[in-house]
């Protein structure tokens, strides 16, 4: 059966790669599973077609025959459970792989999209220039514990996973606000992340369908 997932049909960020889509292709890159993409509109998101697959009206989606998943994290697990590359073998080593994961989500990208939230959506407001430093003062507690953990190794657990891929996309977030060059171990990290054969396919795929049109 064919993989599909949705994607913007124009994404907001003309082709930085920062929707989650990039996530969900860079991971069926690195498992080399073939897939399609379904582009949706910002009204398509909304309509009941799309909602029966995802609740919250939002892109990536995943179907493959029967099955539909929404939730970038949980639909990179699947991946990652059905074929080899994301995850180790080692019972142990898969299972601090997969808290790596729910780190990425649950623990360092959720101050960062605090302050996307800030930078972009709040920057009008009369208490933004408040509210800022103390965002991101926030992002850089987590950056603070994460780049000693990090320390030089070249991945966060032995080999990369599943956890790395989600926690380099979790980090490229960062990048317009010029935080994670305060980081040199972190910059590096997220760097070879991007140099992965993989992640340069999934890159290019997005960025074919949203880069700006010449002028
Ligand atoms: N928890 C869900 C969150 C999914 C989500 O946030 N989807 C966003 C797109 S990726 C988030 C995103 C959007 C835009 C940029 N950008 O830089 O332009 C970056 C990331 C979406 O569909 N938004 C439309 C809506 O909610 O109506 C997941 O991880 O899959």
């Amino acid at each position: 059966m064919t993989i599909t997932i949705t994607a913007f049909e124009r994404s907001p960020d003309g082709g930085k790669g920062l929707a989650r889509d990039t996530r969900v292709r860079w991971a069926l890159e690195e498992v080399g599973q073939p897939y399609e993409v379904r582009l949706v509109s910002f009204e398509d998101m909304k309509a009941p077609g799309h909602l029966a697959l995802h609740p919250f009206g939002q892109i990536p989606t995943y179907e493959d025959g029967s099955l539909s998943l929404f939730e970038t994290g949980s639909i990179v697990f699947h991946l990652a459970e059905k074929h080899a590359g994301l995850l180790p073998g080692v019972p142990d080593a898969r299972a601090r792989a997969i808290t790596w994961m729910f780190a990425a989500l649950n623990t360092v990208e959720p101050p960062i999209l605090e302050l996307v939230t800030a930078r972009i959506f709040e920057a009008d407001k009369p208490w933004s220039e408040e509210r800022l430093p103390l965002v991101k003062d926030r992002v850089r507690a987590r950056l603070d514990q994460l780049s000693s953990r990090l320390g030089d190794a070249d991945w966060l657990d032995g080999a990369f996973s599943a956890g790395d891929l989600l926690m380099v996309s979790v980090l490229l977030r960062l990048r317009p606000s010029g935080l994670l060059d305060e980081y040199r171990n972190l910059a590096a990290y997220v760097a070879r992340g991007e140099a992965r054969p993989a992640y340069i396919r999934a890159f290019a795929a997005q960025f074919a369908i949203n880069a700006p049109s010449p002028s």
